[in-house]
C-alpha cells in the first residue's frame, strides 16, 4: 500500500517565497535570485515527502503566484490587452497578468481573481473568447518541474489541473458561446503535454478535476468521457489519475469508473459515503487503484486513525492492498507547514498542540497509517494506541466544553434574530439621528497597513516597546485618519483598523475557545498569506474587543464613526474549525460573542456598526441541494449577532469577491440596514441582481477598485454613480470603495478618497438640478 500526495504548500515555512516575490517586484533581487529561492523550496518539499516514504512526490504543485495562472500561460491563453508588454521577460509578464501593469504609457488591468471553491485561496480567472486558440508553450512549467526534480534524483508524479476544471473555472469574455466548446482544441494541447512528459520518462499524471465536486451536468459528463478516453488512446504510455476533492463524484461516478484510468482519488474526509458506492459499483474494474484521501487537507486536527483505518480496511477487503494508496483529501496548500515551529511559541495554547497536525505532520500520519496496515495487527499497534489516546483526550477535555456557552446557544429564541421594527421604520429613525446627506460617503474599514504600522506591532509583540507606547502610536494613526476623513468631508468615518493584524486573526486572538499560531501561514493569494485562528472549544467573549479604539475615534469627531467587526460566518469560514460538532453550532457561539460586542459598541454611543461578512458566499456547499440549509443557519447567525440593537443603531454589512444573483433573497434576509459590496470590476452587473430583486434596504456599490494603486477619475466615479442611480432608487444608495484599503499606500488612498467625495458632491448637485 503506497502513499500518494496531491500537492505541498509552496509559500515556504517562514514565507520565503512571499518575501522573495515581493523583493523581486520591488526590484531588490533579480530573476536568478528569485529562481534560486524557488528551487530550494521545491527541493525541500520533495525531500520532506521522500523522508515520509512518498515514493513519487508531486511536481508542478509549486507556483510563483497561482497554479491556474501557470496553465493560462502554458496554454498561451493570455488576454489581448497584455500584448503591449512583450518586451518584459516571461516571468515579469507572468506577474503582470496577476498584478496588472503600469508605466508612463500603459495601464493594463490585472486578470481577475476569485475564490478556489469554498477555500480562502484565490485563483486567477482564465478569460475565454470564441476564438481562443490554445497553444502549448515550448517549455511548459509541468515539464520544467518534472525535469528539475529528476535532475536531483527524484521521480515525481506530475499534477495538473484537468482540462474540464481549467475551462469551467474560467469565464467567457464575449457572448454567444460556452467555454466548454473549447474543450476539443484544449484537449489537443494537453495531449501534446502528456507526450512531452512521457518522452522525458514521466509515468503518471494526476489530473485535478475538482469541478466534478459541483453539480452534475450532462455536457460536462460527455466531455469527461471524450477527453479522458482520448488521453489514453493518444498518450497511452502515461498512467492517468483523476483527482476530485471537497465533495464526492456524485452522478459522475459511473462515467468516472468506466474511464481508462490507472487510479482514482476520493476525498473521504468530505464524503466518506462515496467509498461504499465505489466499492460496490458494477463499473469498478480490477486494474483501478483507489487513492483514499483519509487525512484532512483542509483542517489541522490530528487524524483519527480509527476512522481512517476503517476506510482503508473496507477498501482492502474488496480490492486488495496492492490497489490501495493512502493520501490527503486534497492538496496541502490549505494548511500551514509544520507544527514543530509552534513548539516554543508563547502564542499558541500549548496544551492543544498534541491534537494538531500541519502539512509535515500529515505526511507523518500517512507514514504511520502505512506502517500500521503493513504490520497486520492494526488495533494493537503502539502507534494506533497512542493516536487513540490523543483523540480521546481531546474529546474529554474541559478546554473544549463549556456548559454556559452551550446553554446560551440552546436557549436562543426566534426574537433574538429579529430587529424590533421593520427596515422602513428603522430607516426613518436612523435618518433623523444620523442626518446624512443624499448619497452618503464612507469607506469599508481598513486604512493602509503601512510598514510602520506592522513594524510597531512587531516591536510591541517582541517586547521592544511597551503597551503604552504601542497604544499611543495607534492613537496617533487613528487621529490622523479621522482628521483626514473630516478634511475631505467624508460622511461616515472609520477608525482605520490599525490595531489589527488581520480582520479574522485579531478577533480569534481575543475569543475564548480559539487559539492562534505563530507560523501557521496559509497562502490566500499571490504573496498574501493569512494565519487562520484555530477554533478548538466552545467560543465566548472575555471582554470588549474593539470598543476602546472605536470610542477613541468617536471622541475625536462629531461625525458618526462606524464600529467595525468581522461577522460570525466569516470568522468561522476563515478559521480552522472544530470537527467534533456541526459548523452551525460553532457559528452560533461566535454570533453570540459578536452580539455582545455589538451591544457594547451601542452602549458606548456608536451609532453605526458594520459586521463584515465577505465569506458568506464562499461558505456555500459545492452542490446546490445543500445551499438552502447552509444559508438558513448562516443568515440566522448574522442576525443573532446584529439584531440585539435598537432601531436607531444602523447596522452595515460588507461583502466582497461575491456574486449575489442566486442568493439575493438570503442577502435581503440578513436585514442589514446598509450593505456595501465590491462592484467596480464587474461594473454594474452585481447591482443588477439587487435592482431586479428590488432589494429593499440601502446599498453601497464599490465605486472604485482597491486592488490597483490607480487613482480613479472624478468622471469615472460620477459615471458609476449615475449607472447605479439608474438601477437603485437614489435614496437607497451609498458611495464607497470596493473593499478595505489595508493593502494600499496612503498616497493613492488619500487621492482616491478625495476624488470619491468630490465626485459624490458633484453627483448630488446634478441630482438636485435634475429634480
Ligand atoms: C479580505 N481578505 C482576507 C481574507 N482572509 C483573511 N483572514 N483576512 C483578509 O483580510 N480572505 C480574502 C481576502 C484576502 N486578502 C488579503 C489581503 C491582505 C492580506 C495580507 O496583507 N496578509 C499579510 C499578513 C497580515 C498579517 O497577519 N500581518 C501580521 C504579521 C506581519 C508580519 O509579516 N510579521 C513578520 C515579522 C517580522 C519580524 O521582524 O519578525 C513575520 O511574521 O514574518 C501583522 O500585521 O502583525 C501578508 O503579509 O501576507 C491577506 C489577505
Ligand atoms: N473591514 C475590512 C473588510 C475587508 S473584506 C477591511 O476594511 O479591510
Ligand atoms: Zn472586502
Amino acid at each position: 500500500m503506497k502513499i500518494t500526495t496531491l500537492g505541498y504548500p509552496r509559500i515556504g515555512k517562514k514565507r520565503e517565497l512571499k518575501k522573495a516575490n515581493e523583493q523581486f517586484w520591488a526590484g531588490k533581487i533579480n530573476e536568478q535570485e528569485l529562481q534560486t529561492v524557488a528551487s530550494e523550496l521545491k527541493a525541500e518539499h520533495w525531500n520532506i515527502q521522500k523522508e515520509n516514504l512518498v515514493e513519487q512526490p508531486t511536481s508542478n504543485d509549486f507556483s510563483f503566484y497561482d497554479q491556474v495562472l501557470d496553465l493560462i500561460v502554458d496554454f498561451n491563453c493570455i488576454p489581448k490587452r497584455f500584448q503591449p508588454i512583450h518586451h518584459l521577460s516571461p516571468l515579469q509578464k507572468y506577474f503582470a497578468l496577476a498584478r496588472g501593469y503600469q508605466d508612463n504609457e500603459l495601464n493594463i488591468n490585472a486578470m481577475s481573481m476569485t475564490k478556489w471553491f469554498d477555500t480562502n485561496y484565490h485563483y486567477i480567472v482564465p478569460e475565454f473568447y470564441k476564438k481562443t486558440h490554445f497553444k502549448l508553450s515550448e517549455s511548459p512549467k509541468a515539464v520544467q518541474e518534472y525535469t528539475e526534480a529528476k535532475a536531483i534524483g527524484i521521480d515525481t508524479k506530475v499534477t495538473l489541473i484537468g482540462p474540464l476544471s481549467f475551462l469551467l473555472l474560467g469565464k467567457e469574455k464575449e457572448q454567444g458561446f460556452h467555454r466548454l466548446e473549447l474543450i476539443h482544441q484544449l484537449k489537443e494541447e494537453y495531449i501534446k503535454l502528456l507526450n512531452k512528459l512521457c518522452d522525458l520518462g514521466a509515468t503518471e499524471v494526476q489530473f485535478h478535476e475538482p469541478i466534478l465536486a459541483k453539480d452534475y451536468n450532462e455536457e460536462i459528463n460527455f466531455a469527461l468521457k471524450t477527453v479522458y478516453n482520448e488521453f489514453k488512446k493518444r498518450a497511452s504510455k502515461i498512467n492517468v489519475c483523476v483527482v476530485n476533492f471537497f465533495d464526492c463524484y456524485g452522478d459522475y461516478l459511473p462515467t468516472i469508473l468506466q474511464l481508462p484510468l490507472s487510479s482514482l482519488h476520493l476525498d473521504l474526509t468530505r464524503c466518506g459515503e462515496q467509498l461504499k458506492d465505489v466499492l460496490s459499483s458494477q463499473y469498478l474494474n480490477n486494474s483501478l487503484t483507489l487513492s483514499l484521501g483519509v487525512v484532512d487537507g483542509r483542517n489541522i486536527w490530528k487524524n483519527d486513525f480509527k476512522k481512517s483505518l476503517q476506510f482503508i480496511s473496507s477498501a482492502i477487503d474488496v480490492v486488495g492492498k496492492e490497489r490501495i494508496e493512502i493520501s490527503t483529501s486534497c492538496s496541502l496548500l490549505h494548511v500551514p507547514y509544520d507544527l514543530e515551529l509552534e513548539e516554543s511559541s508563547t502564542k499558541i495554547n500549548q496544551s492543544i498542540i498534541p491534537w494538531l497536525s500541519f502539512a509535515k505532520q500529515k505526511l507523518q500520519e500517512l507514514k504511520e497509517l502505512q506502517e500500521i496496515v503493513e504490520s497486520g495487527s492494526i488495533y494493537t499497534h503502539p502507534l494506533f494506541i497512542k493516536n487513540q489516546e490523543i483523540i480521546q483526550s481531546r474529546k474529554d477535555s474541559d478546554q473544549v466544553h463549556h456548559q454556559e456557552v452551550k446553554n446560551r446557544v440552546d436557549t436562543l429564541i426566534d426574537t433574538d434574530a429579529l430587529r424590533s421594527s421593520p427596515f422602513k421604520e428603522r430607516k426613518e429613525i436612523q435618518k433623523n439621528i444620523l442626518q446624512l446627506p443624499l448619497l452618503p460617503t464612507t469607506t469599508i474599514g481598513s486604512f493602509p497597513q503601512t510598514k510602520e504600522v506592522r513594524q510597531q506591532r512587531n516591536l510591541f509583540i517582541k517586547g521592544k516597546i511597551t503597551k503604552n507606547e504601542y497604544d499611543t502610536f495607534l492613537k496617533e494613526q487613528i487621529k490622523e485618519a479621522i482628521l483626514f476623513q473630516e478634511q475631505i468631508d467624508m460622511d461616515v468615518l472609520v477608525h482605520g483598523e490599525f490595531e489589527r493584524n488581520d480582520m479574522v486573526e485579531y478577533f480569534g486572538e481575543q475569543l475564548e475557545g480559539v487559539t492562534f499560531s505563530s507560523f501557521g501561514w496559509v497562502q490566500s493569494y499571490g504573496s498574501r498569506c493569512v494565519k487562520p485562528p484555530i477554533i478548538f472549544g466552545d467560543v465566548s467573549r472575555k471582554k470588549p474587543m474593539t470598543v476602546e479604539w472605536t470610542s477613541y475615534a468617536q471622541s475625536l469627531t462629531n461625525k458618526p464613526v462606524k464600529g467595525m467587526l468581522t461577522g460570525p460566518i466569516t470568522i468561522l469560514q476563515w478559521s480552522f474549525v472544530r470537527d467534533d460538532q456541526p459548523r452551525k453550532t460553532t457559528c452560533e457561539q461566535i454570533s453570540l460573542a459578536i452580539r455582545d460586542e455589538v451591544l457594547d459598541l451601542e452602549a458606548a454611543g456608536i451609532k453605526v456598526i458594520q459586521i463584515d461578512e465577505p465569506a458568506l458566499r464562499e461558505g456555500l456547499p459545492l452542490r446546490k441541494d445543500a445551499w438552502e440549509e447552509y444559508l438558513t443557519w448562516a443568515v440566522n447567525a448574522f442576525r443573532i449577532s446584529s439584531c440585539g440593537v435598537n432601531d436607531a443603531t444602523q447596522i452595515h454589512t460588507h461583502m466582497c469577491y461575491s456574486q449575489f444573483n442566486d442568493i439575493i433573497q438570503h442577502i435581503a434576509n440578513l436585514d442589514a440596514d446598509v450593505i456595501t459590496i465590491e462592484c467596480s470590476r464587474a461594473q454594474m452587473k452585481l447591482l443588477d441582481a439587487f435592482s431586479d430583486f428590488r432589494y429593499p434596504n440601502e446599498i453601497g456599490p464599490g465605486v472604485y477598485d482597491i486592488h490597483s494603486p490607480n487613482v480613479p477619475s472624478k468622471y469615472d466615479i460620477i459615471d458609476f454613480i449615475n449607472k447605479a442611480k439608474r438601477r437603485i432608487p437614489v435614496d437607497q444608495l451609498w458611495v464607497n470603495p470596493d473593499c478595505g484599503l489595508k493593502t494600499r499606500g496612503w498616497k493613492e488612498t488619500k487621492a482616491a478618497l478625495e476624488v470619491m467625495v468630490e465626485a459624490t458632491q458633484k453627483a448630488r448637485e446634478l441630482f438636485e438640478i435634475a429634480v
